[in-house]
């Protein structure tokens, strides 16, 4: 079953083609990785199928009997993007109230341990590291049980030890039937992860 299809995408910024007549499915419940070199078009693709930017032509398609509401695509930039004078905790309790989820302080805890989140809970957002935004933003947005997740270079600035941590979370993620499209230019990480390569 394919989550996604692709179909003779080209994308111009002006005068510059980024891509051009690009075709390709995206099966649910893999772990795909996004691959090509700096500048090939891989961030646009992301925004294409997120409709934050217009395509020149083609068109992408996506399941709907999977992708229902908009939170069951979780695009994971590679900017961080959270509320810098929130603490970790009244970060995700902000996430969960604008979506309705109801979830009691046990429940919240459970969250915060899940996604390695637990010793930075009172941490204000602009005093975490790299890595540990990059945890947040996870958690923020898996919370939300997206069906696809559109990660690009998440693992950058991320250390051996947490990526080891993450790498279970993802996993189990498909596992469960769900679909990562991933761009990364570490070797090995495509080498543990891939399911499937797609060259742009
Ligand atoms: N808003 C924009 N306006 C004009 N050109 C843009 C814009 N965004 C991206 N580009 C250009 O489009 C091309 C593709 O950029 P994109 O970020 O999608 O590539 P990428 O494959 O994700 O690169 P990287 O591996 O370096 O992250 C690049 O040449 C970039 O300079």
């Amino acid at each position: 079953m394919d989550i996604l299809i692709v179909k003779n995408l080209t994308k111009r910024y002006g005068d510059k083609e980024v891509f051009s007549n690009i075709s390709f499915t995206i099966p649910k419940g893999k772990f795909i990785f996004l691959c090509g070199e700096n500048g090939s078009g891989k961030t646009t693709l992301f925004k294409a199928i997120m409709q934050m930017v217009k395509v020149d032509d083609g068109k992408i398609l996506i399941d709907d009997s999977i992708i229902k509401k908009k939170t069951d695509i979780c695009f994971i930039t590679d900017q961080v993007i959270l509320y810098d004078n929130l603490t970790v905790c009244e970060m995700l309790a902000l996430v969960l109230d604008i979506n309705d989820i109801k979830k009691n302080t046990s429940q919240k805890q459970e969250i915060l341990k899940h996604f390695y989140c637990e010793e930075i809970k009172n941490k204000k957002i602009k005093q975490c590291s790299l890595g540990m935004k990059k945890r947040v933003q996870l958690m923020c947005g898996m919370v939300l049980e997206p069906k696809l997740m559109l990660m690009d270079e998440f693992f950058s600035g991320i250390d051996s030890e947490k990526y080891e941590e993450i790498k279970i979370i993802l996993k189990e993620y498909v596992k469960n039937g769900n679909t990562v499209i991933m761009t990364s230019h570490i070797k090995k990480i495509r080498q543990e992860l891939a399911e499937l390569e797609i060259s742009m």
